[in-house]
């Protein structure tokens, strides 16, 4: 049965300095079938509220112990039933994550909580054996380290999928631990392992994403059955910005693109999994991978959201609820983690490595009859000729085995070839050789009773036939797995390519920078010329589709092509493509149409903040059936925006950190909108282009400089306070 994960919103009290903020307020309900909600104030525009509906909302007032009993600890039961579990905290920097997972001495966490609530669990269990075991990894600039051991000589460890698909980390260390104790100090030594650093935001700011995870193995010796039940403890690295961090050094700007760019892709694969694409892009970082089974895998998930107050967060604690909406609809499958102990009957020959012990085969042969329940297949006629058959069919197992590096080559030389006939048949579930699997595999030997009476010719056929099966299987299980390296090759030939295509990009526009004012002047002119030729062929069939597409009306727009792999340069031109197409129908009033190219366009351009801010306003919008005015398009000023580019390079300048409250002079006149309104007459692809490369819709909404006049734009749209934002949704 598919279960929703359960989101828990926390907002943690004003730190130190912080100015007293009434942007954010939640409303508890006492009805537990309505839920609390969280009113936040939009940042651009205060007579805007948007609110969301959770089942659990914290207030600055709220204890660890509250959150523990309420959310957590029915968790543990979960656990103790052998399923897996992960919790996840969630944030910009200095939210307040590290706080609810890890505490301190007078307020523990989740952490130590839930490791001190499973001893308890286990004191409680009949059960013979119950054992618990931890681990403790963390993700920096996307590699994975073991905490357990010394982190200044831990290599980078692999994650690997096994048979079953399941992801793992290889070589990560496993402690068993025998109580809460032996876990705080183990814990203790660990955490001090983890990249931490000091950033404006916060003293000790998380530089990776750490997992610990707790196992428990619950043998039951009658039942001859072993439940294994584990709990993923996650504390993510928060979203940075790096003007509000103040990261300048390249160590901390490399990890904070690393921790952007990882918590970009888990936004990206909430937002696959919700509208159901075919291809969901876990391996496009390593959290991702290793958090597979949490979203839309086999484990129950609870997304801790912190929130912190301030208007300098207010956007990005928009962000942070957005990203909660999204993944409260991600359906997991939860499965049992159950494995029994009886022996199982052996495994069919040509699936295993073993070599068969003649001498174990030997008293298998003495005793068909008890097996089989026939006399029929105890002559051991024909010996010779069946035993050259069989080496000639298992030989050529053999042979393809080896080549697929399998076991069948192996049995197939080793299997004496003087095996009599009936071993072959009759020790069937027993599991010697290439009786053992004829027995189980074809003739059900060990589960019917029923006499079988074979003729040698027909031994022999299923002989080969089981041999042919088996190698077809192997072989193909086999091209699978190339496959799949291909994949993983493929898909890391991309990255290399994207990365250097990024740098090329990066250091000529270096260059361009350090080149002399006449001489920028000319390139600046070159560029322009080239800028018109620079949207290269594919982007224009692309266009050109999309622009087909929409003149017949059709809505949907193919979403997986945000999946295709692009450089990060064509990744931006789509991006300002969708962008110009979305604003189109934003102006002819189809806001569902002008959204989801917006959502597009977010696939392209995941970080642009701007673009996100977008879309919450239209999604309020569509939600309440309210009119959406765009803003007025800005047209460009070379000579001025220069200027200010290099006044904020010398940092002539200082931003407003609330920039997007502040009513900017530099709004556009009247007379630049009918300009940019000029546009509407040309032919929508040259629009389009000319919209994409003069006037990037996206550039500007990227562009912290200029600002919407915050009056015109109120009156616009004239909003209503209090209106529902998303719908209500319960969870668990
Ligand atoms: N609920 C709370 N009550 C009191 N103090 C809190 C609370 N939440 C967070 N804090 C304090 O706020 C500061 C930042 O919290 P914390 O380090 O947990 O943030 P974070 O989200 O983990 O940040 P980062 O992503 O940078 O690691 C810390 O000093 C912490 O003690």
């Amino acid at each position: 049965m598919s279960q929703k994960i359960k989101i828990a919103a926390r907002l943690r009290p004003r730190i130190h300095d912080e100015i007293d903020d009434s942007g954010i307020n939640i409303t508890h309900s006492s009805d537990p079938t309505i839920p609390s909600t969280i009113s936040v104030t939009n940042p651009r525009d205060p007579s805007q509220i948007f609110n969301f509906p959770f089942t659990s909302c914290y207030d600055q007032l709220s204890t660890q112990e509250e959150i523990f009993q309420r959310d957590v600890q029915p968790l543990i039961n979960v656990v103790y039933s052998g399923v897996t579990v992960t919790i996840f905290a969630y944030g910009v920097t200095s939210s307040g994550k590290t706080h609810t997972m890890q505490g301190d001495k007078v307020n523990p966490g989740v952490i130590p909580r839930v490791v001190k609530a499973m001893f308890q669990q286990q004191s409680t269990l009949q059960r013979s054996n119950v054992a618990l075991a931890v681990s403790y990894m963390e993700i920096y600039k996307d590699e994975v380290y073991d905490l357990l051991v010394n982190r200044e000589t831990a290599p980078k460890l692999p994650v690997r999928e096994n048979d079953a698909g399941q992801v793992f980390v290889a070589n990560l260390t496993s402690l068993p631990i025998q109580s809460a104790q032996e876990f705080d100090s183990l814990y203790a030594r660990a955490s001090k392992h983890r990249s931490v650093g000091s950033t404006n935001l916060n003293r000790a700011s998380s530089r990776s994403h750490a997992v610990l995870t707790i196992t428990v193995t619950m043998t039951d010796s009658m039942a001859q059955k072993t439940l294994t039940g584990k709990i993923n403890l996650v504390d993510l690295a928060g979203s940075e910005n790096n003007k509000l961090t103040g990261n300048n050094d390249p160590v901390r700007l490399a990890e904070s693109a690393a921790i952007n760019k990882s918590l970009s892709v888990l936004g990206q694969v909430v937002w696959a999994l919700n509208s159901g694409a075919s291809r969901i892009p876990y391996r496009n970082s390593k959290l991702t991978r290793i958090l597979q089974d949490a979203l839309g895998g086999s484990s129950v998930g609870l997304l801790i959201c912190n929130l912190a107050p301030g208007v300098k967060f207010r956007q990005d604690t928009l962000n942070t609820l957005n990203f909660a909406v999204r993944t409260k609809n991600v359906e997991n499958r939860p499965v049992v983690n159950e494995r029994d102990l009886r022996p199982q009957p052996k495994p069919h020959f040509a699936a295993t490595r073993a070599i068969p012990q003649p001498a174990k085969l030997a008293p298998a042969v003495l005793q068909p009859i008890q097996i089989q329940g026939t006399s029929g297949l105890t002559s051991g006629a024909d010996k010779h000729g069946l035993g050259k058959m069989r080496t000639s069919l298992a030989g050529a197992a053999g042979a393809i085995g080896d080549a697929i590096g399998g076991g069948g080559g192996m049995v197939g030389r080793s299997r004496p070839s003087k095996l009599p006939r009936v071993s072959a048949i009759g020790v069937g579930g027993a599991g010697y050789g290439i009786g053992a699997g004829l027995g189980a595999a074809n003739m059900g030997a060990g589960a019917s009773p029923s006499i079988v009476q074979l003729t040698d010719r027909e031994i022999d056929e299923r002989i080969a036939k089981a041999v042919e099966a088996e190698v077809a299987r192997r072989l193909k299980e086999r091209e699978d797995e190339l496959d799949r390296e291909r994949e993983r090759e493929r898909e890391k030939e991309e990255q290399r390519r994207a990365d250097e295509e990024y740098e090329k990009q990066r250091s000529r526009s270096q260059d361009r920078r350090a080149e002399e004012p006449e001489k920028q002047r000319d390139v600046e002119h070159r560029d322009k010329h080239h800028k018109s030729r620079d949207v290269d062929d594919e982007l224009k069939t692309r266009l050109q589709n999309l622009e087909d597409k929409f003149e017949r009306g059709v809505r949907t727009v193919n979403q997986t092509s945000a999946n295709a792999p692009l450089s990060p340069i064509s990744r931006k031109k789509m991006g300002r493509a969708y962008v110009s197409l979305a604003r189109t129908n934003s102006e002819k009033g189809n806001l569902q149409a002008a959204l989801d190219l917006y959502r597009v366009a977010e696939t392209y351009v995941p970080d642009n903040i701007k673009l996100k801010e977008r879309i919450i306003e239209i999604e309020w919008a569509v939600r309440n059936e309210k009119e959406f005015v765009p803003s007025p398009k800005r047209i460009r000023k070379p000579k001025l925006k220069s200027k200010k580019r290099q006044g904020r390079g010398h940092g002539a300048k200082e931003e407003p950190v609330d920039g997007a409250m502040t009513e900017s002079s530099s709004c556009p006149a009247d007379s630049q909108l009918t300009e940019s309104s000029s546009n509407q007459s040309l032919n929508p692809l040259k629009r389009l282009k000319t919209e994409a490369e003069d006037e990037s819709e996206l550039d500007r909404l990227d562009d912290g400089e200029v600002q919407v006049p915050l009056k015109k734009y109120r009156g616009a749209i004239d909003v209503k306070v209090e209106d529902q934002w998303a719908p209500m949704q319960m969870q668990l």
